[in-house]
């Protein structure tokens, strides 16, 4: 069973974070292994504390993993701060992990931060440049890149400022766009290879966890060997299953349901843009 890794924050609620991804790992067949970055206490209605987690421990857990594990893939989620950021960006080089998504989670739904501000130019410095996939979301993508995001031209003219970091690729995620009807991701590589997979926009407010969910199902898929076409349309499959039955959990955002896909995944529902 291929081996993969998620450095990411806990979330209490269980539906975001480190909690999110083993789950997704386990429905998509590889064997999760984490190293967490900090310890949020959350549920659906918010951010209600942040620990993190002593740099030092980090590093062991790290160790833990590298030294005895064949990782496949890794994703990173929250990662909190910049000695964090630096300590991952070494680990990755150190053990020469490859297949790196990087989600670069900044501000939970709710409003909370979960990267401290100055910490974004070292994810632009360190951690970027060994990334196969960046999969900011609409925000994340402006805060990334400076350019506000409109329509296609200011999307495009984002992901290629992203690129300029050195990462492979970058996908930037549609939840947050204002189409009312359909969300739609867009990938965008060094080489000019792009590709845009839309599908119906859910009407739910039960999304929590959706952005760390669809980057761990694109680790896993990486981890299997899949291309970068064929990980994005599982990734989005399975996020669009696990949104469209989601769990009516807690009085706030609720989680989505990680084992929607193997239920119900109906292959036809994406379309792909071009
Ligand atoms: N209401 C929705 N209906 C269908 N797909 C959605 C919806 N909201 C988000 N998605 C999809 O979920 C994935 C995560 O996107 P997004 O919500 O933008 O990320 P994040 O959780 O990081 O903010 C993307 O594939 C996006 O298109
Ligand atoms: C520990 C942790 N990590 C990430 C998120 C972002 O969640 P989302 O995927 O909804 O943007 C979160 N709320 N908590």
């Amino acid at each position: 069973m291929k081996q993969v890794l998620t450095i990411a924050g806990s979330d209490s609620g269980g539906g975001a974070g480190i909690q999110a991804d083993i789950k997704t790992f386990q429905e998509l067949d590889v064997f999760g292994t984490s190293v967490i970055t900090a310890v949020t206490a959350q549920n659906t209605r918010g951010v209600i504390d942040v620990a993190p987690v002593p740099i030092e421990n980090i590093e062991k857990q790290l160790q833990a993993v590298g030294d005895d594990f064949d990782i496949a893939a890794v994703k990173t989620g929250m990662l909190f701060d910049a000695v964090t950021i630096r300590t991952v960006a070494d680990s990755i080089k150190h053990y020469n992990w490859q297949r790196l998504v990087v989600d670069p989670v900044m501000i939970a739904k709710g409003g909370a931060s979960l990267l401290k501000e100055e910490a974004k130019d070292s994810l632009i410095k360190h951690l970027l440049p060994l990334a196969t996939l960046v999969t900011p979301n609409i925000p994340e993508a402006e805060a990334l890149s400076g350019i506000q995001i409109y329509n296609e031209q200011t999307r495009r003219m984002a992901a290629e400022q992203i690129l300029k970091s050195g990462a492979q690729g970058v996908l930037i995620k549609g939840g947050h766009g204002a189409d009312p009807d359909f969300t739609e991701d867009f990938y965008l590589d060094q080489h000019g290879g792009s590709l845009v997979l839309r599908s119906s926009r859910i009407q739910t407010k039960h999304t929590h966890g959706t952005g760390c969910t669809f980057s761990a199902a694109l680790a896993a898929e990486f981890a299997k060997g899949k291309s970068i076409e064929e990980a994005f349309l599982t990734a989005k499959q399975f996020i669009q299953s696990a949104i469209e039955h989601s769990l009516n959990i807690g009085a706030g955002h609720g989680p989505t349901n990680h084992s929607a896909y193997r239920h119900y995944a109906q292959k036809e529902m994406i379309r792909y843009v071009h």
